[in-house]
């Protein structure tokens, strides 16, 4: 079953290149520690190539090939993008597994994401067109007020490895739909179908420069993107830390960045609920991705009056979860997806016990698996809110659960955290849920689920998981600039100064 990892070079101007220094970074196939291809690894040099490009591009034939085409015209190639990554989405889709250990069911329904998402900004794309020269009411007779929405120019993409190609796409089809052009710089440690996504713009005949990708380490290829004087916004999605040092970076030279970092979500689960389909959005919320996802409700509240049942089908259900190679028949749980975030992970599972918590499943290597960075679905017990398994965000398959009585106290709760990407509550008092919805700090409220994502619904967080949205017609204006027009329509001298005599 498993395919062979094409071999890519850096995509610039159009082209293949080989990295200027000449290096490759390993791939390794994460559900079982073996080498399995490797991808270029750009530094400086490479930077300084790709941002040329791109700059090119934008500016090429007065803007008339991108930047100020018409809407339609980018809309055309998004949607030639679109149907070639359906055409290859049941091979992408396993690249995917291997290059990241996400199960093969679900990086099949992340690529038909990542296709919708192109189709989706094809059509804000077209619809740009009609809304140009939007008039603006101002208060005077004398005057006359547009707006244009012209794209912010060369944009930096910098990108995790959790959902590889679709969070490369939720930043590029929007930037390239907006008339941006773009430097794609995707994670080290799952960038194969990044690369692939480079093939695909060389086969619909992208213009060159429009999207470049460099693959490479954060230090030698993300950094030099976000300080490069002349890239004019950077979007990221990861780590809080990293987030951190690129608005460092942009700061030197006031250059916005939307960041989109971690999480440590709530979910909320009231005493009215039907405990198996609470259970199932319990697990789902935290375990899909193999527990890599900002998003994740990975502190689970429970109501008291049914901790002690719910738990017991929580656990039931978890021991029923199929952790297997990524791409094998119904693998609901693959491996994480390096060894260093295993490592993380399992020490994160240490400090829990001895800090005094519970591990109520799970918490090894399943017995199964000599290999590979796999890690039990693991649910942890007895915590308390001080322990850093309730405050900082794992990234991995750990869930841990702490008990309220009241609505006041599961919302207190709920919001004692650093974080405010997401939240969810269930119940069956919609009331109840609506309230809540209001009242937990986020940007994101699941109502009786967790983590289902549609590309039109706004996506971002509050508090330190950053700032800026993504998706929808909120992500569009991220690579959007407004700018005004104000006419003086009056045939009449304006009149401020006297006026001299002519004599
Ligand atoms: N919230 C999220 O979506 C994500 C959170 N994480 C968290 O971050 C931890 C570390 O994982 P990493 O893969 O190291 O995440 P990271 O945040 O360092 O990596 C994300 C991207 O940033 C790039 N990058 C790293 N350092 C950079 C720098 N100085 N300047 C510019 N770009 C840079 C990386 O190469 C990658 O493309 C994980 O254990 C997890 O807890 C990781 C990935 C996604
Ligand atoms: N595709 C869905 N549902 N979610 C994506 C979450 C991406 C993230 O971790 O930022
Ligand atoms: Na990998």
């Amino acid at each position: 079953m498993a395919i062979p990892i094409p071999h890519r070079q850096l995509f610039i101007d159009g082209e293949w290149k080989e990295p200027a220094k000449g290096k490759r970074i390993p791939i390794i196939n994460p559900a079982n520690e073996t080498v399995i291809g490797d991808i270029p690894a750009a530094t400086v040099e490479d930077v300084e190539l790709a941002v040329e490009a791109a700059r090119r591009a934008f500016y090429r034939n007065g803007g008339r090939e991108w930047a100020r085409a018409s809407g339609a015209t980018r809309a055309k190639y998004l949607r030639s993008i679109a149907s070639k990554i359906r055409e290859r989405a049941s091979e992408l889709a396993k690249l995917e597994a291997l290059d990241s250990g996400k199960p093969l069911d679900e990086t099949t329904w992340d690529l038909d994401d990542v296709a919708s998402c192109f189709e989706y900004y094809a059509d804000l794309a077209e619809s740009l067109d009609g809304k140009q020269r939007t008039p603006v009411s101002v208060p005077l007779q004398t005057f006359k007020s547009y707006v244009i929405k012209e794209p912010i120019g060369v944009v930096g993409l910098i990108t995790p490895w959790n959902y590889p190609l679709l969070m490369a796409t939720w930043k590029v089809a929007p930037a390239l739909a907006a008339g941006c052009t773009a430097v794609l710089k995707p994670s080290e440690l799952a960038s194969v179908t990044c690369l692939e996504l480079a093939e695909v713009c060389k086969e619909v005949e992208l213009p060159p420069g429009v999207l470049n990708i460099i693959t490479g380490l954060g230090s030698e290829a993300g950094a030099p993107l976000a300080s490069h004087p002349l890239v004019d916004k950077i979007a990221f999605t990861g780590s809080t830390e990293t987030g951190r040092k690129i608005m460092t970076a942009a700061a030197q030279l006031t250059k916005p960045v939307s960041l989109e970092l971690g999480g440590k979500s709530p979910l909320l689960v009231f005493e009215d609920v039907d405990i198996e389909k609470a259970v199932e959005w319990a697990i789902f919320g935290c375990f899909w991705t193999n527990g890599q996802i900002c998003s994740a409700t990975s502190r689970l509240l429970l109501q008291e009056s049914i901790a002690g049942e719910f738990l017991d089908r929580l656990v039931a259900w978890v021991k029923n979860i199929k952790v297997s190679d990524p791409l094998e028949e119904g693998c609901r749980l693959g491996p994480v997806v390096s060894e260093g975030q295993y490592e993380k992970i399992k020490k994160f599972i240490s400090t829990a016990r001895s800090e005094g918590a519970t591990i109520l499943f799970g918490g090894s290597r399943p017995k199964h698996l000599e290999k590979g960075y796999f890690i039990e679905p693991t649910v942890i017990r007895d915590v308390n809110t001080s322990m850093q398994i309730w405050r900082e965000e794992v990234f991995g398959p750990v869930l841990c659960v702490k008990t309220f009585r009241t609505e006041e106290e599961a919302i207190e709760l709920a919001n004692d955290s650093q974080y405010g990407l997401a939240g969810a509550v269930i119940s069956k008092d919609l009331e109840r849920c609506n309230r809540i919805a209001e009242a937990i700090q986020a940007g994101i409220i699941w109502i009786n689920c967790s983590q289902p994502t549609f590309c039109q619904a706004p996506w971002g967080g509050t508090k330190r998981s950053g700032f800026g949205r993504e998706l929808g017609q909120w992500g569009f204006d991220n690579y959007l600039s407004v700018k005004q027009v104000t006419q003086y329509v009056s045939e009449d001298q304006w009149g401020w100064y006297s006026s001299p005599s002519k004599l």
